[in-house]
C-alpha cells in the first residue's frame, strides 16, 4: 500500500482524493494537510482520510508517510516541494510546477539533488480519448505534426488566490495556459525543442493585474506550431478542446462535449466516444458528483505504477520546467509584443519513445508502458497484466 500526505484540502484535493481511492485500491490518502483545522477536519471525514494537520512541516516529516502530493496554492508549491525532497519523500506536485522557470528549476534541482522520485501531475495528457491521439500520432498515423491547437476557457477560477498575481505568478496563462502548452508538447513530441514563443493578453473583462485572456504560438525546432488559447472570462461554461493537425490527417478532441475523440486520414476516420466519467470537466460538477474523472485516475496509476517500478513517469518535474520556461517567454511577449526566445539553459531532450508514456487498455488483459524501437527497427511494446502485474513484452 501507498501511504499519502496530501497538501491541500481545496477542489483539487477532492479530486486527487477520489481518483487516487478508485486507481488503484491499494493506495490511501492517510494524512491530509489544510490551513484552516476546520477545512481539514471536514475533508478528511468526507472523503474517508485517517489523519490531518494545519502544518505542512509535519506532514511531510511523517514517517508513516511514502509520496506527498502538493495541491497547494501556486505560491507554497516551491516551499512544499523542498520541504518533502529534504524529508526524502516521492513528491507528485499540481500545475503549474512554480510560479516561473527559476521557481521550477530549484525544485527540479532540489528532487533530484535529494535523488527522490518526482512527477508532475498535468492531468490532461491523460484522458483516454488523450492517449489514444497520442498513440495514434507515435505510430505515425497522422504524418509529421504541423500544428496543435489547445484551447481552454471558463469564467473563472474559484478561490481568492488565483486572482491575486503575486501568489498564482499570472492569470489566465499560468493558470490554464500551462495545460495547453503540455498538450501541444506531448503531440508535437517532447525531444523536440520549444525555440520562441509569440504571445498577447490583456485583461478584458475582469478588474485584475493579471491577464483574464491571452493567445500565443509557441514555433518548435521542427517548426510545428503550439498554440494555446485561455480565458477566464468565458461565459458559456467551461469549454476545453484540442485539434492535431499532421502532413497526414487531423484529430480532434472535445472534453466538455464528451464526444470524445475523432481522427481523419487518408486510411479514414475513426471515432472514440468518450465514457461518461471521462470528461476532466469532473470540477465542473459538486464535487462528490462525478467519480473521479479517468484523466485523474491514469495520470495517478502511472505515478504510483512508476514509483513502484522505480520508472519515470509520463510527467516529470523536467517537463514542468518546461512549461515554465515556454510561460515565461509568453509573459515576456505581451510587453514586447515579439516573438520571445523560450531560455532553456538545461535543456535535455527526451528519447522518442517516452513520448507516449502509459496507453491504458492495450488489450483486455494489458497495459502498454512503454515503446522501444529495436537497432532492427521493430518497435518492443513492454506490456504489464492488468490482473498479475507480471511484465511482458511483444514486438510490432
Ligand atoms: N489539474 C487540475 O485540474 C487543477 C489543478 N489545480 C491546482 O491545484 C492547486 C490548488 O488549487 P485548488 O485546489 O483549486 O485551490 P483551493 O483554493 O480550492 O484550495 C487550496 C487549499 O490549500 C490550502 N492552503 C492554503 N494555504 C495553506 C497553507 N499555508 N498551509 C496549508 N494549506 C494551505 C487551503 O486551506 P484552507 O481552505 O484551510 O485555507 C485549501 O485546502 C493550484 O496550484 C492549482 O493550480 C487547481 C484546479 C484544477
Ligand atoms: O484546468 C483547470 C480548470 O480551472 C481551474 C481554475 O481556473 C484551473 O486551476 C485548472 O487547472
Amino acid at each position: 500500500m501507498t501511504r499519502i500526505a496530501l497538501l491541500g484540502a481545496g477542489l483539487i484535493g477532492s479530486f486527487y482524493t477520489q481518483a487516487l481511492h478508485g486507481a488503484r485500491s491499494r493506495d490511501r490518502v492517510e494524512l491530509v494537510c489544510s490551513r484552516s483545522a476546520t477545512n481539514a477536519a471536514a475533508f478528511a471525514a468526507k472523503w474517508g482520510v485517517e489523519r490531518w494537520t494545519t502544518s505542512i512541516d509535519e506532514a511531510v516529516a511523517d514517517e508513516r508517510i511514502d509520496v506527498v502530493i502538493v495541491a497547494l496554492p501556486n505560491d507554497l508549491h516551491k516551499q512544499a516541494v523542498i520541504a518533502a525532497a529534504q524529508a526524502g519523500k516521492a513528491v507528485l506536485c499540481t500545475k503549474p510546477l512554480g510560479r516561473t522557470a527559476e521557481e521550477a528549476l530549484q525544485m527540479l534541482r532540489a528532487v533530484e539533488e535529494a535523488g527522490v522520485f518526482h512527477g508532475y501531475l498535468e492531468d490532461l495528457v491523460y484522458p483516454p480519448k488523450t492517449l489514444k491521439g497520442l498513440q495514434s500520432v507515435q505510430a505515425g498515423d497522422l504524418g509529421r505534426i504541423l500544428w496543435v491547437r489547445s484551447r481552454e476557457t471558463h469564467p473563472g477560477p474559484h478561490s481568492d488566490w488565483f486572482w491575486d498575481k503575486e501568489r498564482a505568478g499570472g492569470g489566465a496563462i499560468i493558470d490554464m495556459g500551462c495545460h495547453c502548452i503540455e498538450i501541444a508538447r506531448s503531440f508535437i513530441g517532447k525531444n523536440v525543442r520549444p525555440v520562441e514563443v509569440v504571445c498577447w493578453g490583456d485583461t478584458q473583462v475582469h478588474p485584475i493585474e493579471s491577464e483574464d485572456h491571452a493567445v500565443g504560438m509557441v514555433r518548435y525546432e521542427d517548426g510545428a506550431i503550439g498554440q494555446f488559447e485561455v480565458s477566464w472570462a468565458f461565459r458559456g461554461g467551461m469549454d476545453l478542446r484540442d485539434e492535431v493537425a499532421g502532413t497526414e490527417g487531423t484529430l480532434w478532441m472535445n472534453h466538455w462535449l464528451r464526444t470524445g475523440m475523432e481522427m481523419y486520414t487518408a486510411k479514414g476516420t475513426s471515432r472514440y466516444v468518450a465514457e461518461k466519467s471521462e470528461s476532466n470537466g469532473g470540477w465542473l460538477f459538486p464535487v462528490g458528483d462525478e467519480v473521479a474523472a479517468l484523466g485523474y485516475s491514469n495520470m495517478f496509476t502511472d505515478m504510483l505504477d512508476a514509483i513502484d517500478q522505480a520508472r519515470e513517469p509520463t510527467e516529470t518535474f523536467y517537463d514542468g520546467y518546461i512549461v515554465n520556461a515556454i510561460m515565461d517567454a509568453s509573459y515576456r511577449s505581451i510587453q514586447t509584443k515579439r516573438w520571445e526566445p523560450i531560455e532553456l539553459p538545461i535543456w535535455r531532450g527526451k528519447k522518442p519513445h517516452d513520448d507516449v508514456g502509459i496507453v491504458p487498455d492495450f488489450d483486455r488483459e494489458h497495459v502498454l508502458l512503454k515503446q522501444e524501437r529495436m537497432p532492427d527497427g521493430r518497435v518492443k511494446l513492454i506490456l504489464r497484466n492488468k490482473v498479475t502485474g507480471e511484465l511482458t513484452h511483444r514486438f510490432k
